[in-house]
């Protein structure tokens, strides 16, 4: 990603350097007339007009040029931070959910902060290096040009400083990438931190815990290794400083011991650009755990394999994708899908194989007990989960091909127990809804008086967690896909809407055409649907028609009757 941006921006960056070299030559050329102006001072030959003039040209090329440069940084510097975090909201948005689960949401705010502000941070480093890069290798070339002997004599001190200096540079790059490990730790923590406020504030002996045993000793495990990752660097300054010390020693006493025909005007001139050495080398050494910082935020999102690629956003730009309403059959064939082992766990759980065809229109019941996987197959078969192997497809066209996938899932509206709630209510073409249609569903589900609309936008999402998940039924409803999947939907509801929503919204769904899928325990309702599908173990096995005793149904014999009606509709439809 680094190397994509700086090629993007290598005109403004090679723009950027050009003009702050020229502002440093302009500094350089005004000492240089100031010292002139010194001598010609002791020797009476002052041209002062002369003088003042280039004096003031070097000072206007010197905060002109250094301005611009500067301005083209700080925007280039911007507008890298801001397309870094475009970029990654747009990789993260075109990623699989599932590489996202796997993850972990820790990872990716860690990334979303501090990664992209290290990588613009080095970008911006950038233009100082070449510059004072240049400055040295310029150093360098006068010196050998002046004197190749005296040269070789400060190279060889050069190299044996540069040979340790990578070494040391090595292991400081080793000592920040395990710093950054130790970061996404730490960002872990500060999840458990607000996202576990409730058990924290609730129960001491867990915030002293959580404290004492969790989050104090994984600042610390942080501090102690950022001191050993900084330090090195330190070393490596300093080891920097003594080398160009020796160098200048070795010049001085080479030149007497070995050299001893060369004049005092070389001698004195190595010195001197060694010295002027001193300042650009140490510009240098010190931007080093900057750009390691950077190769280390560039390696860590390369290692979250997030998705290259902003096809789905490609799409959004243009026509909202279309869903088949109008589809027959969803076959799911051989379906098998295993997590992935978690460290320390060799325990692996895997859903399958599944052969099962569905019908539009269908309400299936998806039950068992719990951890039998079928919140994992409603994710396979939505699409957010991609199978191990076997296929799903609606009226033959595969959901596998990754150029059908992202019309698949279309296909599909779903409220899982850990939904989000949007406040940007969307039809089906993908725009905001009308306001008509929202306040009457709001009115249906009875939260009118909590929750307002304006231009599809809801006054708030801060409700109880049952009228959330109406509020997500709400905005389900109005996206009006062709298929639905409920994850325990009523479990949490109020036996009002329970019954609301297994006897009238099912039905009402049903009459629609709408093919709705139920993961429920509620056996007291499992005789409203048309088949219910039991998971064990991962296992599907179909009981429709081998469903215990009738069990009491607290259906109203008003939307019974509806219920049938719209059953026996169905029927004709299908005849
Ligand atoms: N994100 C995950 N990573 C690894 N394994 C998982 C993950 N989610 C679920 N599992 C495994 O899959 C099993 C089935 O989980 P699933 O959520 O499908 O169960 P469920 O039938 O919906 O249960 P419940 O009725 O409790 O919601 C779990 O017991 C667990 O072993």
């Amino acid at each position: 990603m680094v190397y994509e941006f700086i090629y993007r921006h290598r005109w403004l960056l090679l723009l950027a350097t050009v003009l702050s070299i020229i502002s440093a030559v302009s500094g350089i050329g005004i000492l240089s007339l100031i010292n002139q102006e010194i001598e010609m001072l002791g020797k009476g030959q002052s041209d002062i007009i002369k003088g003042i003039i280039i004096f003031c040209l070097s000072l206007g090329a010197l905060f002109v040029f250094g301005l611009i440069s500067q301005y083209i940084l700080i925007r280039l510097s911007a507008t890298v931070t801001a397309s870094l975090r475009d970029k990654m909201v747009q990789r993260i948005l075109s990623t699989n959910y599932e590489q996202i689960e796997k993850l972990g949401g820790h990872k990716v705010y860690a990334t979303l902060t501090g990664d992209i502000n290290a990588i613009s941070t080095t970008l911006g480093v950038l233009p100082h290096i070449v510059y004072n890069l240049a400055t040295v290798i310029f150093c360098l070339s006068y010196m050998a040009y002046t004197s190749w002997q005296l040269f070789l004599c400060v190279f060889l001190f050069l190299g044996i400083a540069v040979v340790v200096a990578q070494l040391l540079m090595n292991k400081g790059m080793k000592l920040f990438e395990d710093l950054r490990e130790l970061d996404d730790g730490l960002f872990k923590n500060f999840k458990a931190l607000i996202d576990g406020g409730k058990e924290l504030n609730i129960n001491v002996n867990r915030k002293h815990f959580f404290y004492h045993q969790v989050v104090h000793p994984d600042i610390n495990k942080l501090r102690q290794s950022s001191i050993g990752a900084n330090i090195i660097f330190v070393i490596l300054s300093n080891w920097a400083s003594l080398m160009l010390f020796i160098s200048l020693g070795s010049i001085v006493f080479a030149s007497q011991l070995l050299f001893t025909g060369m004049t005092t005007e070389i001698i004195v001139g190595f010195v001197l650009v060694v010295i002027y050495m001193i300042g650009p080398l140490t510009v240098l050494i010190d931007s080093y755990s900057t750009i390691a910082m950077g190769f280390v935020a560039n390696k860590k999102i390369s290692s979250l394999k997030l998705s290259e690629t902003e096809k789905a956003l490609e799409h959004q730009d243009k026509v909202a994708i279309q869903a088949s309403h109008d589809w027959m059959s969803l076959k799911v064939s051989d379906l098998y899908y295993e997590y992935e082992p978690q460290e320390n766990d060799q325990y692996v759980f895997g859903v399958g194989p599944i052969d099962v065809s569905l019908k539009r229109g269908d309400l299936i019941f998806l039950i068992g007990g719990n951890g039998s996987g079928k919140s994992t197959f409603a994710k396979l078969l939505c699409g957010l989960y991609t199978a191990s192997s076997g296929d799903i497809s609606i009226d033959d066209v595969s959901a596998s091909d990754a150029g059908n996938r992202d019309w698949y899932r279309c296909h599909f509206s779903t409220i899982f127990s850990d939904f989000y709630l949007f406040d940007q209510v969307l039809n089906a073409s993908g725009c905001l809804a009308d306001d008509r249609q929202i306040v009457a569903y709001l009115e249906k589900l009875r939260l009118a008086d909590k929750v307002s609309v304006d231009k599809g936008i809801l006054s708030t999402t801060s409700l109880s967690h049952g009228q959330k998940k109406r509020l997500a039924l709400l905005l389900a409803y109005l996206e009006d896909t062709p298929i639905y999947i409920f994850d325990e939907w009523a479990a949490d509801q109020d036996p009002y809407f329970r019954n609301f929503f297994y006897t009238e919204l099912l039905p009402e769904l049903k009459a629609k055409q709408k093919t709705v899928l139920v993961i429920s325990h509620d056996e007291q309702y499992f005789d409203l649907a048309d088949r219910v599908l039991k998971f064990d173990k991962g296992k599907m096995i179909e009981i429709t028609d081998h469903l215990p005793e009738k069990v009491f149904v607290a259906v109203s014999e008003k939307v019974k009757d509806k219920f049938l009606q719209s059953s026996s509709q169905d029927e004709k439809v299908s005849s």
